[in-house]
């Protein structure tokens, strides 16, 4: 098979390789090093990953592409696991009311936060949607990010709106070259109306908002925000439940600002991942390493909530449990599309090693979205999505932060981003 691209003479190619699963515990740290490494692609697939120079077995020709990655980090495109992408308008307005010192569920309670970008999001037309989040995966692509999971739940009560960030992700993964994982989470907030009567709000997402994406096919996973003030312990599993036997994969926004057990129910549905985990207890961490429930951290959102503490990163690896990282990119609680922003955060204020944090923002993001059999690692038969970092090591990367290291970006074999090169309209 004649090879399309290759990229050689990587100084230090990460390849993620050599685990069919999340990595947990000491292998979170292992990066799959090949000094002087070489790629070899062919298409869209990767048909040859090794050290030194292409062997003559894999053929080229005057068609095949060569890129020289002397000096620069090669790894799996960087994949984002939690966003909230799809939304309208913004809340920078909010930050007066943080500086006064309003928490996120105050400003929520009082109509804010999720309320008024559920407004801006209804009023919003589907191209306007499209529109903004296409640049904000204009930004992300420049990042090295290459598959980007992306929630609903700005509805609020209000389906029709759901559906339209719903369809707005599913046009963005045929249009841009980012892939977008679309996940359902009407299950976001109480819209006020249902203030006093919750539960019927939750009997109105099982018995007809959840069958109707699953059995249109709409949506891959079900997510619920479960935190105090929002959706309970109970109301959350029966969500989660009843998306389980329609052939939902559960996440879960879990003890982001308030330790209510969203770690031990993510356990006890076995939900696929547990998002947030601020306040988790320990008791539901280590259930969560015996059940294999995937940490997705959010170092953005804690350094932008201020509420003073971090989820504990250090424990979750002791305790197996297998950690992802992401943005959580959404207009209020972390208003960032930057993963190399959050990498540098997961390292500074979770005291993740550079090693763990690129495990968790390529195959352990991968295994959280679960397309760990075609991204994540840089292996022969996986999909050639792929980021150059002009940096000549991960700890370098991560330590300098704030700045954005990418030199290029492939994906499916194709170069869709070079550094100061065409600009992505
Ligand atoms: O505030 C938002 O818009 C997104 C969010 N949901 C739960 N935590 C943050
Ligand atoms: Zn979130």
């Amino acid at each position: 098979m004649k090879a399309t691209l290759v990229i050689e003479n990587i100084t230090n190619l990460a390849t993620m390789s050599g685990s069919d699963g999340p990595r947990k515990n000491k292998a979170q740290k292992d990066i799959g090093l090949i000094k002087n490494g070489v790629i070899a692609i062919s298409k869209d697939k990767i048909i040859y990953v090794g050290e030194g120079k292409l062997p003559e077995s894999i053929p080229t020709d005057e068609g095949t592409v060569f890129i020289d990655a002397t000096g620069k980090l090669v790894t799996p495109g960087l994949i984002d696991p939690h966003t909230h992408l799809v939304h309208g308008g913004s809340r920078e307005n909010e930050f007066s009311m943080k500086l006064e010192g309003k928490s996120y569920l105050e400003i929520l309670s009082s109509g804010g936060g999720i309320h008024s970008t559920a407004k801006a999001t209804k009023e919003a037309t589907f191209e306007e949607l499209y529109d903004k989040a296409y640049k904000s995966l204009n930004i992300m692509l420049e990042f090295g990010v290459t598959t980007v999971e992306a929630k609903s739940g700005y509805g609020i009560g209000d389906f029709e709106t759901e559906l339209k960030q719903i369809e707005v992700a599913r046009k963005l993964d045929e249009t841009h070259p980012i892939d977008v994982v679309p996940t359902f989470m009407g299950a976001h907030a109480v819209p006020p109306e249902y203030k006093e009567r919750s539960d019927i709000f939750v009997d109105k997402i099982v018995n007809e908002m959840i069958p109707y994406i699953a059995q249109n096919k709409l949506a891959e996973f079900c997510d619920v925000f479960c935190e105090e003030g929002v959706f309970t312990i109970e109301q959350s599993r029966k969500i989660l439940l009843s998306a389980k036997s329609h052939g939902l994969i559960p996440k879960i926004h879990a003890d982001e600002i308030v330790s209510i057990g969203g770690a031990e129910l993510a356990s006890e549905i076995e939900c696929i991942s547990a998002e947030h985990l601020i306040s988790a207890s320990k008791n539901g961490i280590k259930k969560m390493g015996e059940k294999n429930v995937i940490a997705v951290l959010l170092p953005g959102t804690s350094f932008n909530l201020q509420e003073g503490k971090v989820a504990d990163a250090r424990y979750m690896i002791d305790n197996d449990v297998a950690v992802a990282i992401a943005t959580d990119y959404n207009p209020g609680s972390c208003p960032s599309e930057n993963l190399q922003l959050m990498m540098s955060f997961a390292s500074i204020t979770l005291k993740m090693t550079p090693e763990e944090v690129l495990t968790a923002s390529t195959i352990n993001a991968a295994c959280a979205i679960k397309r760990e059999s075609s991204i994540g690692s840089i292996e022969v038969g996986k999909i050639a999505d792929i980021a150059i970092f002009d940096v000549p090591n991960i700890a370098y990367m991560v330590y300098h932060f704030g700045v954005n290291h990418t030199d290029s970006v492939i994906k499916k074999g194709k170069i869709v981003y070079k550094k100061n090169g065409r600009a992505l309209n």
